[in-house]
């Protein structure tokens, strides 16, 4: 069987194809000259299966899409705190070019817009080498997309000779001293990262990178730390379709990013790196087309971050009663899926009704077999709640048969007994 998916992109593409609205940019030269009919979309999961419709293979400039990556490279050298320091994560509704800065602190308001993007390109490796710091960019963005990447030099050379308004900010931050090195090799440096060479499928793979926790999907290096992903794609979400940032979210609903030769990237957090190709912009910047691709996929595969997930109630999947072997009853909790707060609060609070209305046996039975995980805070609470209940004089034993709750420590020196099977449960109770 082939998969459908493939078959489903092609699909998007086509809705969206005939599309022909927007205008290449052409404040640098060398992106005027681009085919403006290319669309291509991929898609890449955080395990490493990339599917691709169109033209995903044909290489263009990251330009704008290197902002939140090297962003990410910038708060694992150098630590949020440090980050912030410089930049802050405010929404600017501002073009990506705007000439401004936060009022009262004097930092750019947000990394994603090119004033903030050009301070963090400068915090990268040694002050005052600008050469060093384009080889640690290259290298990062390269472990972000899982493959060694270069300069377009063609593109390099035709912004550089055309970058008035980024020199206009670097000077502009170099009077604040936001900057310290001369603001001509500071813009040199920053449009080499934009000068970057990716494919769809190269934006794909990077996205998937930041929705896996910093982990590459198929490479598997730890290329930043699960907090820097967040952090970022915090960032994307709320600054990184600039002045339709907001429309963004509340309509397509996952982190983004845009650049001005015509990628987009998504990221959806546990589950999908995203990126599309077309070089016709919109008026804030970003591809005509590959906006309208991302649409149908989150409307289609119901990928906005807000919807609703299932009722927590689902973490219960059926409570009854067993005998044990002397006869008397425990109360079996079977629980499913993956347990995180919401859920977990459920049981605990059925268990705690319970056991004030006297419904609860002196023996209870928490059967884990058909859970999958149990994050940080979940996992507290239940031991807690064993604690609480093996105080009153409850016996608790947890049917854990594949470890989903490591080393049982409720603290106090208690532990639940744990067993395969809620028949093994049984079999110990009351004996
Ligand atoms: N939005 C963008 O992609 C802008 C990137 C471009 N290199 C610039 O700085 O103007």
């Amino acid at each position: 069987m082939d998969s459908p998916i493939p078959d489903y992109l092609h699909e998007v593409l086509s809705a969206c194809g005939a599309d022909t609205s927007g205008a290449v940019a052409d404040y640098i030269p060398e992106l005027a000259q681009v085919d403006p009919d290319r669309l291509g979309v991929a898609l890449t999961t955080v395990d490493g299966a990339v599917y691709e419709a169109g033209d995903c293979e044909s290489r263009f400039t990251i330009q704008s899409i290197s902002k939140p990556f090297v962003y990410a490279l910038a708060l694992q050298q150098r630590g949020l705190e440090a980050v912030l320091d410089q930049v802050d994560v405010e929404p600017s509704g501002e073009a990506f070019n705007e000439l401004s800065l936060e009022k009262g602190s004097g930092r750019p308001l947000n990394p994603m817009i090119n004033a903030g993007a050009i301070v963090v390109h400068t915090m990268l490796g040694d002050p005052g080498d600008p050469q060093g710091r384009c080889d640690q960019v290259l290298a990062g963005l390269s472990a972000f997309a899982g493959r060694p990447l270069d300069v377009d030099e063609a593109a390099y050379g035709s912004e550089t000779a055309t970058a008035f308004r980024n020199y206009a900010i670097a000077n502009m931050l170099r009077s604040r001293d936001s900057i310290t090195e001369d603001p001509e090799d500071v813009v040199a440096a920053y449009t080499r990262q934009c000068s970057v060479r990716v494919s769809t499928r190269d934006l794909a793979l990077m996205a998937a990178t930041l929705a896996n926790g910093g982990v590459h999907p198929v490479s598997e290096e730890q290329v930043v730390e699960e907090w820097v992903a967040r952090q970022v794609m915090s960032v994307m979400a709320t600054c990184g379709m600039y002045d339709s940032a907001g429309d963004w979210i509340s309509t397509v609903g996952f982190p983004a990013k845009s650049g001005v030769s015509g990628g987009i990237i998504g990221a959806l957090p546990g589950q999908l790196g995203i990126a599309a190709f077309s070089p016709r912009l919109d008026p804030h910047g970003s591809s005509v087309r590959g906006v309208e691709v991302c649409r149908h996929l989150s409307a289609d595969m119901g990928l906005h971050m807000m919807d609703a997930p299932q009722p927590v109630r689902a973490t219960i999947r059926r409570m009854h009663t067993v005998q044990q072997v002397d006869g008397s009853a425990a109360k079996v909790f079977s629980l499913h899926g993956s347990l995180q707060f919401a859920g977990t609060e459920r049981l605990v609070r059925d268990l705690a009704e319970a056991d004030a209305a006297g419904q609860l046996s002196d023996a209870v039975v928490l059967d884990l077999t058909r859970v999958h995980s149990i994050n940080a805070v979940a996992r507290r609470m239940l031991l807690e709640t064993v604690r609480r209940l093996s105080v009153e004089g409850c016996s608790v034993t947890v049917v854990d048969p594949e470890s989903t709750l490591p080393d049982p420590d409720c603290g106090d020196g208690l532990r639940p007994t744990v067993v395969g099977t809620v028949a093994e449960a049984a079999a110990l109770g009351g004996g």
